[in-house]
């Protein structure tokens, strides 16, 4: 079953620019209205009156939020709503890559993440007299497998797996249709930004192979909008390699039945 995005309300988390600002322009090009968000003011402010100048001002607006503060999620969903009366599709996107800070990459990669899916919840869940809606959460091919120089990011991607999965088990009576997607390198500040020098298990020359196969913010933003119109697998994770066809990661079951 195809869920229609036109004349529905989308959040995108760190949306000025990347990948974010991919899928704002695409979630626009499918007729819906965008809530562009960052804490880069200056950025998210030129991003959003590019957005408004082709779509319609009216269609736009930029809401500043840092996901790791409380009070600027609970203004991001309050301010969406006041403007466009509803949010139906959230896109939790916002996410940096560093090991030094990592408590920091924790607080925006997963708890961020979290707390903004539990506002989604607390909008859309039917439970709470919401209409439902879908959420996609920006996981990574390094929530799938292992990261020698990368630990802590590959374990926020890892949360971010986990919890999007599991937020499948309670769908029924939520309504809410949670999937992330797994993307493998994409062209983007972040993927330059990331360092692999002194690796053991990955050598300079396969780095500059894999990074010559690096996807584009294009591919993310189809992969999205392809979770957000695929009503029918709910929960799962979407692998998106430049390697082999895209399609769900099948996790095998532990349960002995
Ligand atoms: N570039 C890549 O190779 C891959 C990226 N990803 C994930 O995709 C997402 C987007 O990444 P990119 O577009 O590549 O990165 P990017 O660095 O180009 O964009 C990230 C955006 O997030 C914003 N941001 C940072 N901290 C924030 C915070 N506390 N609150 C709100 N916004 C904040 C930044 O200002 C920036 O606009 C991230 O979650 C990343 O982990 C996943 C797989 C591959
Ligand atoms: C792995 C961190 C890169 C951050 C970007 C991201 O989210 C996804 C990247 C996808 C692929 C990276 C390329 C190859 C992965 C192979 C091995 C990972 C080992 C990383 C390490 O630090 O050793």
């Amino acid at each position: 079953m195809t869920y229609d995005i036109k004349g529905k309300t989308a959040i995108v988390t760190g949306s000025a620019r990347g990948i974010g600002k991919c899928i704002c322009s695409d979630l626009l090009k499918k007729g819906a209205n965008v809530v562009v968000s960052d804490t880069a003011e200056d950025v998210g402010n030129e991003t959003t009156a590019e957005f408004q100048k082709e779509f319609g001002e009216s269609r736009v607006v930029f809401i500043r939020c840092n996901v790791t503060k409380e009070e600027d999620l609970q203004n991001l969903y309050s301010k969406a709503i006041a403007t466009f009366g509803y949010v139906d599709i959230v896109v939790n996107n916002a996410g940096i890559l560093n090991e030094e800070n990592w408590k920091l990459m924790m607080e925006i990669n997963v708890t961020g993440l979290i707390r903004s899916c539990q506002l989604a919840l607390d909008n859309m869940s039917t439970k709470n007299k919401g209409k439902g809606g879908v959420v996609v959460n920006l996981a990574s091919v390094a929530g799938l497998m292992a990261g020698e120089g990368s630990k802590v990011y590959h374990a926020s991607k890892h949360a971010v797996y986990g919890y999007t999965r599991s937020q499948y088990l309670t769908q029924g009576t939520d309504n809410v249709r949670f999937n992330c997607v797994c993307p493998f390198l994409v062209d983007t500040a972040l993927a330059q930004d990331w360092d692999n020098s002194n690796r053991t298990f990955l050598t300079s020359d396969l780095i500059e192979k894999l990074k010559a196969h690096m996807l584009k913010t294009e591919d993310i933003a189809e992969a999205v909008i392809f979770l957000i119109e695929d009503e029918s697998n709910a929960g799962k994770a979407y692998l998106v390699t430049p390697f082999q066809k895209w399609d769900y990661y099948e996790q095998p079951s532990v349960l002995p039945f």
